[in-house]
């Protein structure tokens, strides 16, 4: 298991409820108390951050979410920074906490700092104001948002100054990332206790706007049920390159990979892996291509298997195959531009059927697995598969369409086949045997060119033969193409290749 801290934990919206309910009822924290600590933190942040605010429009509901806000407007008064506060179900029937947080910031304005609003129709836009609080709706939010909620966010997003969003932007689903009715385009998301889950799911990379983690007294052990994870590097550590004594104390690598007119995916995943510092590269070739791999690929040890007159692989090549792999413990690559011949289809099939290697599955190697179910009752599975959208919705047999369902089913997959999956996409999704989850938060649409699959393939394959865990071999791998990809759009306009990647 990748051990997430708890910053990085990503929550539904029934676990932060049942966290709240068990820090007030069971360890005894009041909810008030939490509220106090939640806005006095977000407050601090926002006078970090934007240390020139003069005066904030707060959009408030009537749950907990709009006493967070008061909090925040309670504190940021202190500083000068005037509040407007709107009310957009008035001020009766809010709740007791929020109520009694309205209470206390009356009694902090002695100075006339703060205009009140009861509806949002009594609110008729401020002539100046440079920032917006939406505490309207928190993880409380049950349907598509209602009237004036609507009105607001509208309002809210047409605005010129930055929205900063409580603990979540109101309209963005907790769970699932889908927008409700309307959202929130928030510039800034301080979330509380916990990151939710749709910050990094369907629409919701494109709201949250900087996300920022706002730590709440939650006992730790209240948070085991937590399976979903984000990651990043800020707690991935990088793999560093070693030396061995030996080519073959560092890392052995075969990739059995190519076919004719594909050979770009096996130079490509061969060069990815190599760049990683491993011992050993050997790259198992229908005898035909040998030529191209002698010309492209001078660092790799080629190993041909057949005839001259070969140019895929099928099963004829298998006991060959096997042999060589057998040579030195390492880590296998299957897949990238095997081609989709019959005899191929076989060939990976029943080299699969008797392989004791940490294997990855890739490509031509994942639409194998789709043609025959046999694999299911293959007992030795150290295998991480990964599927592009089209090539999981081919192993599921069904099309995925929502990142929700795609986390879930990916999960599923993964506990039952008992394999590793990265799930493709954004986000990136890599699911264990355990059922534990982890996930992507950046633009992987940089990475959406032929290509750049076959060097995560490889890379992924060179940590695993690095003798990496699963799991830390493909975040290893997502995170060295985020790097890069950072790096390149620094000092270049033009869209990376996925030799940049390498
Ligand atoms: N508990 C704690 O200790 C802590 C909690 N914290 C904070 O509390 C937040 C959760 O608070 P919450 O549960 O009160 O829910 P919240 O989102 O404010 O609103 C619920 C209200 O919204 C309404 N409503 C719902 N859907 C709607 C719609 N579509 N359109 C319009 N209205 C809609 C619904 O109205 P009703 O259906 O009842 O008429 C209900 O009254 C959480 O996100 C965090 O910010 C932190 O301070 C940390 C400590
Ligand atoms: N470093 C990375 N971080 C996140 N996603 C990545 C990265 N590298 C590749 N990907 C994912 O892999 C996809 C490319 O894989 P794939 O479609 O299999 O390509 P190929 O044509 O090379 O086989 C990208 O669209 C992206 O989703
Ligand atoms: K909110």
């Amino acid at each position: 298991m990748l051990n997430a801290p708890v910053s990085h934990y990503l929550f539904t919206a029934a676990q932060s409820r049942d966290i709240d309910e068990q820090t007030i009822n069971e360890i005894g924290i009041e909810g008030f108390t939490l509220m106090e600590i939640a806005g006095y933190s977000a407050s601090q942040q926002i006078l970090n951050i934007y240390p020139e605010l003069s005066h904030g429009i707060y959009l408030c509901g009537k749950g907990n979410n709009a006493g967070d806000a008061l909090v925040i407007a309670r504190y940021l008064i202190q500083h000068d920074i005037n509040a407007s506060i709107v009310f957009l179900s008035g001020m009766d029937g809010l709740s007791p906490d929020t109520h009694k947080n309205f209470e206390l910031l009356k009694k902090f304005d002695p100075e006339n700092k703060i205009s009140i609003y009861d509806s949002w129709d009594d609110f008729s836009g401020q002539a100046s104001f440079d920032f917006i609080i939406d505490g309207m709706l928190g993880t409380g939010l049950d349907s598509n948002l209602r009237g004036d909620y609507q009105k607001a966010v509208q309002w809210a997003n047409q605005q010129s100054v930055p929205v900063f969003s409580i603990d979540i932007p109101t309209g963005l689903h907790a769970d699932l990332g889908e927008i409700m009715g309307k959202v929130i385009k928030a510039d800034h998301t301080f979330t509380f206790g916990g990151r939710k889950q749709g910050f990094y799911l369907q629409d919701g990379p494109l709201h949250t706007g900087q996300v920022t983690y706002c730590e709440l007294p939650f006992p730790n052990e209240l948070k085991t049920s937590c399976n979903t994870f984000l990651i990043d590097e800020s707690w991935v550590s990088e793999h560093q390159s070693s030396l061995g004594v030996h080519k073959y104390d560092t890392g052995v690598l075969y990739i059995i990979a190519g076919s004719e007119g594909l050979t770009g995916a096996a130079v490509m995943a061969a060069k990815s892996a190599w760049a990683e510092g491993l011992g050993a590269v050997f790259l198992v070739c229908p005898r035909g291509l040998l030529s191209v791999y002698e010309h492209n690929l001078p660092s790799i040890i080629k190993k041909p298997v057949g005839e001259q007159s070969d140019t895929c692989f099928s099963e004829a090549h298998l006991p060959d195959v096997r042999q060589i792999v057998g040579e030195k413990q390492g880590a296998v690559l299957l897949g990238p531009g095997l081609g989709r011949k019959e005899e191929t289809v076989r060939f990976v099939i029943d080299f699969l059927s008797q392989n004791n290697r940490k294997t990855v599955i890739d490509a031509d190697a994942l639409w194998a697995l789709a043609q025959s179910q046999k694999w299911k009752e293959f007992e030795e599975k150290q295998w991480i598969l990964t599927p592009h959208p089209g090539e999981l919705a081919r192993l599921l047999e069904q099309d995925v369409k929502k990142d929700y369902q795609r986390l879930n089913l990916v999960r599923n997959f993964s506990a039952e086949h008992n394999v590793t999956t990265l799930s493709k996409g954004m986000p990136g999704i890599v699911s264990t045997k355990n059922g534990d989850s982890y996930l992507t938060n950046y633009d992987t649409r940089y990475f959406a060119r032929a290509g750049s699959g076959d060097v995560l393939a490889g890379k992924i394959s060179a940590y695993l033969a690095l003798d990496y865990s699963p799991e830390y071999s493909c975040a290893q791998a997502l995170l060295n193409g985020k790097k890069k990809l950072f790096t390149y759009l620094d000092t270049n306009r033009d869209l990376p290749e996925p030799t940049d990647f390498i």
